[in-house]
């Protein structure tokens, strides 16, 4: 940044004294100027990267005096503003979120640089957090270098193939007694008002239980459960975000003051103990355990008591924090695109109607019988169905930037990046740009993504699993699963708009996109419509 520009502040802030000195008394001089120098170095402290981004030969959204490019933050939906500023900017620009310099890039060869071909050797890394709460500073997400190689390592083997086979019955036994379950309450019509987005997030809790702790949530039809909504809590799936937030980005000893976490950390942490304990107490890490994410925790948890790993400073709330990591980043982002394919299906009758079709079609020629299983919904089997859950993917992918942070300076074809720069790719704008989407990338048109079609896709234009070795380590799992509840409820519902009906997203989101209540009616399927009301 040009010097003047630097200066401004400090020239506005010294020549305001020099036009009312004459008037001042002499002992209110020195305490204005004590006001004067300690604004003087907060601002400085809030611009301390100003410049960085401008040396890197990219637009950059002209910053502020000292809340960097992003002052209303809170204020804004920030993945529509990516898909804005990508109208704007072209496929690459910069911006100072709080006093952190971001480079947002869209094109799916420097995707593939960054965060696979010089991923180890210059962007490992996400950038610093601090949720002022240790059980979520401690999740793999965050880690760093060695300490996350190590957790990912241990982590990965859950997510094979045969793994997934076996978690697949559990799933689908869940995505079942959800369609059941709401199926009880309609009314004489066929029909139940839901609201999307709680009810799903129950029930994807309560399948993350199972699945991963082996236990099911006690009263788990009602969405007030307290291990649910201490979840939801940690989500700020509730809460709006206020000016603070914005100001943390400039000034991240906020960060710490005013942690944002609060009285469901606790339960969730006594939660994750009393299973973890009552497993080893039965046994685990042995030829008889029961082979699943709990063994593996128990198997860490054991390792840790016993001392290993002191050196890259694992505690038990370190094994803690994997299991909320697991739930964290699973229903939520599970949740919201699940909703988002209920309004595609709802706002698109005719495609809603073909995976009706798709689905029983399929079910026709299982040679298992009308059983929604593993083997059913293969991608061969029911490519359209699959193809309308990857095009709401790429529409409205729910992680909104998945980020690097730059660990050594970087260069390329003009393009410079600077250490402790970071990341980002804006997956909403990235997953619309029309040169790899030609046909109204703004659309939902899942066609374009049925198997025969997509190999002419960039595989680097479809962003909203992230890249390279920190990619979304749950991918397999979020696709089986979002397959199994989508099939449940196409089989038997059809959805349908209400009145009350609108897809309103909530400004400020850290990390994963929010948004207002969805209602929409389920209708039951195989209902003789009735014409006729009660009197
Ligand atoms: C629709 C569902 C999901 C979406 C859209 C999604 C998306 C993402 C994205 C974009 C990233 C960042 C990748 C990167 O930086 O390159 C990520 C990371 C991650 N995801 Fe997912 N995810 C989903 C479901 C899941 C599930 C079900 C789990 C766990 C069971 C999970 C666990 C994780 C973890 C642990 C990371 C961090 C990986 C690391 O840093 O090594 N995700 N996810």
């Amino acid at each position: 940044m040009e010097l003047k520009n630097r200066l401004t502040p400090y020239i506005i802030l010294a020549l305001f004294p020099i036009c009312i000195f004459t008037q001042l008394p002499l002992q209110l001089i020195l305490p204005y100027f004590l006001i004067v120098l300690a604004i003087t170095l907060v601002a400085e402290e809030g611009r301390i990267n100003y410049g960085v981004l401008e040396q890197s030969g990219i637009p950059v959204v002209e910053p502020t005096l000292f809340l960097g490019s992003e002052p209303d933050y809170h204020r804004r939906v920030q993945h529509l503003v990516d898909i804005e500023r990508f109208k704007k900017y072209g496929p690459i620009w910069g911006s100072y979120v709080g006093r952190a310099p971001h480079i947002f890039i869209t094109d799916p060869e420097l995707i593939r640089l960054i965060f696979v071909k010089d991923s180890s050797s210059h962007f490992e890394n996400r950038q610093d957090y601090e949720f002022g709460c240790a059980l979520m500073n401690e999740v793999m997400e965050f880690k760093k270098g060695e300490e996350w190689r190590v957790l990912r390592d241990f982590l990965s083997p859950l997510f094979t193939t045969s793994k997934i086979n076996h978690m697949s019955q559990v799933i689908g036994s869940c995505a079942k007694e959800f369609a059941s379950d709401l199926k009880s309450e309609c009314d004489k019509n066929g029909r139940v008002k839901v609201d999307c987005r709680i009810r799903l997030t129950t029930s994807l809790i309560d399948m993350f239980a199972q699945t991963t702790l082996g236990v099911r949530m006690e009263d788990r039809k009602d969405p007030r459960n307290l291990f649910a909504q201490a979840l939801r809590m940690m989500m700020h799936g509730e809460e709006e975000m206020n000016f603070i937030y914005t100001l943390s980005l400039s000034f991240p000893i906020l960060q710490k003051l005013t942690p944002i976490y609060g009285e469901g950390i606790a339960l969730l942490d006594s939660t994750f103990r009393n299973v973890i304990k009552k497993r080893i107490a039965g046994g685990c890490c042995s030829s008889t355990a029961h082979n699943d994410f709990l063994d593996f925790i128990c198997c860490l948890w054991k390792r840790v008591e016993k001392g290993e790993f002191q050196e890259l400073g694992f505690t038990q709330t370190t094994v803690l924090s994997q299991c909320v990591l697991f739930f964290l980043g699973g229903y939520d982002t599970m949740a919201s695109t699940l909703c988002h394919l209920l309004w595609n299906m709802a706002t698109h009758p005719e495609e809603q109607e073909e995976m009706y079709e798709e689905l029983k079609r399929a079910l026709a020629n299982h040679p298992k019988g009308e059983e929604i299983d593993h083997e059913l919904i293969h991608d061969s089997n029911i490519p359209f169905i699959s193809a309308c859950i990857y095009e709401t993917l790429r529409l409205q992918p729910s992680l909104y930037r998945p980020e690097r942070i730059c660990g050594n300076d970087w260069n390329h074809e003009g393009l410079s990046i600077k250490k402790g720069t970071v990341v980002i790719i804006p997956t909403w704008a990235a997953n619309r740009n029309p040169k790899f989407y030609p046909d109204e990338p703004e659309k939902f048109k899942p066609e374009r993504l049925i198997p025969e079609n997509n190999e002419y896709i960039d595989p680097y234009a479809f962003t909203s699993f992230g890249f390279g070795p920190r990619n979304c380590i749950g991918k397999r799992f979020a696709c089986e699963s979002m397959k199994l509840f989508a099939c449940h409820i196409v089989r038997n519902f059809r959805v349908e708009l209400r009145e009350d009906s609108v897809l309103e997203y909530k400004p400020g989101s850290p990390i994963v996109v929010a948004f207002n209540p969805l209602y929409l009616d389920f209708v039951k399927r195989n209902k003789k419509v009735s014409f006729f009301t009660e009197r």
